[in-house]
């Protein structure tokens, strides 16, 4: 079942990033409280990032328990282990080198030089066995039921390693897939796909910038999930948008309230 967005826009880029961090930090301790643990799925980019080094800054990062906290990613540059351009190196600098997480319970998706060895496919159905690995079998799904899942949006609407019209968008039985032919390099990558996407309790999608005004106002008008990724990404109880004022810029103004400009 689909779940409306919601929009929450922003001021600007670091005022949104900070609030972001402020939201997840309350999500990621009411689900401890309650469930013992959280689980919760990164994004590369620069808007994940900078939520990432927001909550490294956030004195309130501290009722976190780190050590109760499992990592996954929703996307990987199939790039040797350590290299700048992997989005777990990104995140581990941005936050994770500052926290006392539980190595166990980091999932980062593999490198090129990995276990798993340079065949991104082989490697990308490596992932989907760990997520199912830990999935509750009660819930009957493949994937964990993760508290909260994020999304960087890009210019042409695409979400994690999912781009418009090629054949990862498509798919509709595997939870994680390799991509070949990526527009935004590298060109090869791992990624969930949307099924797995949508197995999130909360979803909630970045964009921030006048080059993402375009992309926002396509995938929250009506576009389909093949040719707008975004618009098919969404959450089992919650669906939030988080923008900056410059990519809500074309967005109707029906489409969110006054208030929160
Ligand atoms: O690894 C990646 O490149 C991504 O995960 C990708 O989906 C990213 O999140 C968007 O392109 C938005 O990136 P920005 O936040 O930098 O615009």
């Amino acid at each position: 079942m689909s779940t409306a967005p919601q929009l929450v826009v922003h001021r600007d880029k670091e005022l949104m990033a900070q609030a972001a961090a402020a939201r997840l930090i309350t999500r990621i301790v009411d689900a401890q409280a309650s469930r013992g643990s959280a689980s919760v799925v990164l994004t590369g980019g620069r808007n994940g990032n900078g939520l990432l080094a927001a909550l490294a800054a956030a004195p309130a990062r501290d009722a976190i328990d780190w050590s109760r906290l499992d990592l996954w990613w929703g996307d990987e540059r199939f790039l040797p282990e350590g290299d700048p351009e992997r989005n777990v190196t990104q995140a581990r600098e941005a936050l994770l080198d500052a926290v006392p997480l539980d190595p166990e319970r980091v999932h980062a998706m593999p490198a090129s030089d990995g276990p798993h060895g340079s065949d991104v496919d082989t490697a990308a159905a490596a992932y989907a066995e760990e997520l199912a690995a830990a999935a509750d079998p009660s819930h009957h799904t493949p994937v964990p039921s993760f508290d909260v899942l994020m999304l960087g949006v890009g210019p042409d609407t695409h979400v994690a390693s999912l781009f418009p019209e090629l054949p990862a968008v498509r798919e509709t039985e595997r939870t994680v897939v390799g991509v070949h032919g990526a527009p935004k390099p590298p060109p090869t990558r791992i990624t969930l796909t949307l099924p797995a996407i949508r197995a999130a309790r909360e979803v909630w999608l970045l964009a921030a910038g006048e080059d993402k005004a375009e992309a926002a106002e396509i995938a929250l008008s009506g576009a389909g999930e093949i040719q707008s990724p975004a618009a098919g990404a969404y959450g089992r109880t919650r669906t939030l948008w988080l923008l900056d004022k410059a990519a809500a810029s074309q967005l109707p103004r029906q489409l969110y309230p006054q208030a929160s400009a």
